[in-house]
């Protein structure tokens, strides 16, 4: 089965802010990420926001469900921001898709050498081919079910609950 990889900005695409503003535009596509890791898993890839997580509301957890909903895979990647992946981890899993969906992010800026985002992402990927339907966090090299887990701000750390 084909995955489909929907994404939304997050350090995982180079949006650097700091204070809540934006500091630079230099961003990179989940798309090169992958190429560059040479991933050959079948994929299809959709960037449908453009925001660093703190700016998610509602409104787009309502368009991330709807796209998730009207594509035919049933092995969702989504790329989100750290900061509010639980939030967007928990409004998807209330919803029971009845698809594997599978969050990551990165805590390094994607356009970095040094960025966590294509170990995040091919773990994410494998995880994703074997996981059942449900909703999860794959960062810190742990996969987390969206109902018990939280987000360590003193650390930059996932923890399950
Ligand atoms: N590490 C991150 O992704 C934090 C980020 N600024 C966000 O969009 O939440």
């Amino acid at each position: 089965m084909r995955t489909h990889i929907i994404s939304t900005g997050g350090t995982i695409e180079g949006l650097d802010y700091e204070n809540l503003n934006q500091k630079q535009t230099t961003t990179v596509a989940i798309d090169d990420i992958l190429s560059n890791a040479r991933v050959a898993l079948k994929y299809t890839i959709e960037k449908i926001l453009n925001k660093d997580s703190r700016f998610i509301n509602d409104d787009d957890r309502e368009l991330i469900a709807e796209k998730i909903k009207s594509n035919d895979s049933d092995k969702i990647l989504l790329t989100h921001g750290t900061i509010t992946m639980v939030e967007t981890a928990q409004f998807l899993g209330r919803l029971a898709l009845n698809k594997t969906i599978v969050l990551t992010g990165a805590f390094i800026l994607g356009t970095k050498k040094n960025t966590d985002a294509p170990f995040n992402l091919g773990f994410a990927l494998s995880a994703l081919q074997i996981l059942e339907p449900g909703v999860y966090i794959a960062m810190n090299g742990t996969i987390f079910n969206w109902v018990n887990v939280k987000k360590n701000n003193q650390n930059n750390r996932f923890e399950s609950i």
